[in-house]
């Protein structure tokens, strides 16, 4: 096993990834796959922890950059998260498996709000608690989300299943050149500016000696891969 001391795990899916091969939105049907590896992950004996992006949706600085206000933008960067959120949660429990949503907005008609004691309390009779609407604050992202509530719920690792394979010495989606890091530390991808998870999602994850594993979600069968320490994927860890 790739952590082989791991009891909880949190794992962070892209938003992007939902919408499949359609251009916008959910796929239901990608959805479902995707909550397959979710359970397989639970019935290997972690407790998990999920969220989910939004930017299959709505991503505030898009809106920004087309005039719309960005705090607003980021609000309904948010509730893209929840909606996501409901979504894997209609997949997971139509397979059998018990999930509660929280949400960092609290929004009482349609989840639960974030509780940390509850959220435990959850994962201790085995539910699936799915972490949605970030951290409730505009001006971050759902990495910084997953990496605070990784911090609070004292996982021993954050899982980003992304679009990219793993952390890489500049964009791969932009240069042909890039090359892949198999582990990099927490300082080098903060010193050498890595654009695959925000600054403030390393920090936390740094200062809370938090091991966060890239890989690409889009492949099947990922998920279980990188858990049993397989697969393609980089592991950004201490520093030295
Ligand atoms: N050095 C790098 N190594 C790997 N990926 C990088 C690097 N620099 C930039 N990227 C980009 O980071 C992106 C992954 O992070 P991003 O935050 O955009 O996605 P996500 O969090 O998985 O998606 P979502 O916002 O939908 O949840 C990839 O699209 C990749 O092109
Ligand atoms: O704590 C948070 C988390 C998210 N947002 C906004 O939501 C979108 C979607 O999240 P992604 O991480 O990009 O998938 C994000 O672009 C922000 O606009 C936020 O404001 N605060």
């Amino acid at each position: 096993m790739l952590l082989p001391d791991s009891k909880r795990i949190l794992l962070k899916l892209s938003g992007e990834v939902l919408m499949g091969n359609e251009g916008f939105g959910i796929d239901p049907e990608y959805v479902a796959r995707l909550a397959e590896e979710v359970k397989q992950a639970k019935d290997s004996g972690l407790e998990v922890c999920l969220v989910i992006g939004g930017g299959n949706i709505f991503r505030g600085i898009a809106g920004a950059a087309k005039g719309l206000e960005r705090t607003t933008g980021d609000y309904m960067g948010m509730l893209a998260t929840v909606m996501n959120a409901l979504a894997m949660q209609s997949a997971l429990e139509k397979i059998g498996v018990a999930t509660r949503v929280q949400s960092a907005i609290p929004m009482n008609a349609v989840c639960e709000p974030y509780i940390r004691r509850r959220a435990e309390r959850h994962l201790e009779k085995g539910r699936i608690v799915i972490f949605a609407a970030g951290t409730g604050n505009p001006f971050f992202t759902t990495d910084t989300g997953a990496a605070l509530r990784a911090a609070e719920m004292k996982c021993d690792a954050l899982l980003k299943g992304t679009s990219v394979d793993g952390v890489y010495n500049k964009d791969p989606k932009r240069f042909d050149d890039a090359e892949r890091h198999e582990t990099i530390t927490y300082s080098k991808v903060l010193s050498d500016n890595l654009k695959v998870m925000d600054a403030a999602a390393v920090s936390l994850c740094r200062e809370n000696d938090i091991p966060i594993v890239v890989f690409s979600i889009r492949e099947k069968g990922n998920v279980a891969r990188v858990l049993a320490g397989e697969g393609v994927q980089t592991i950004v860890r201490k520093d030295d």
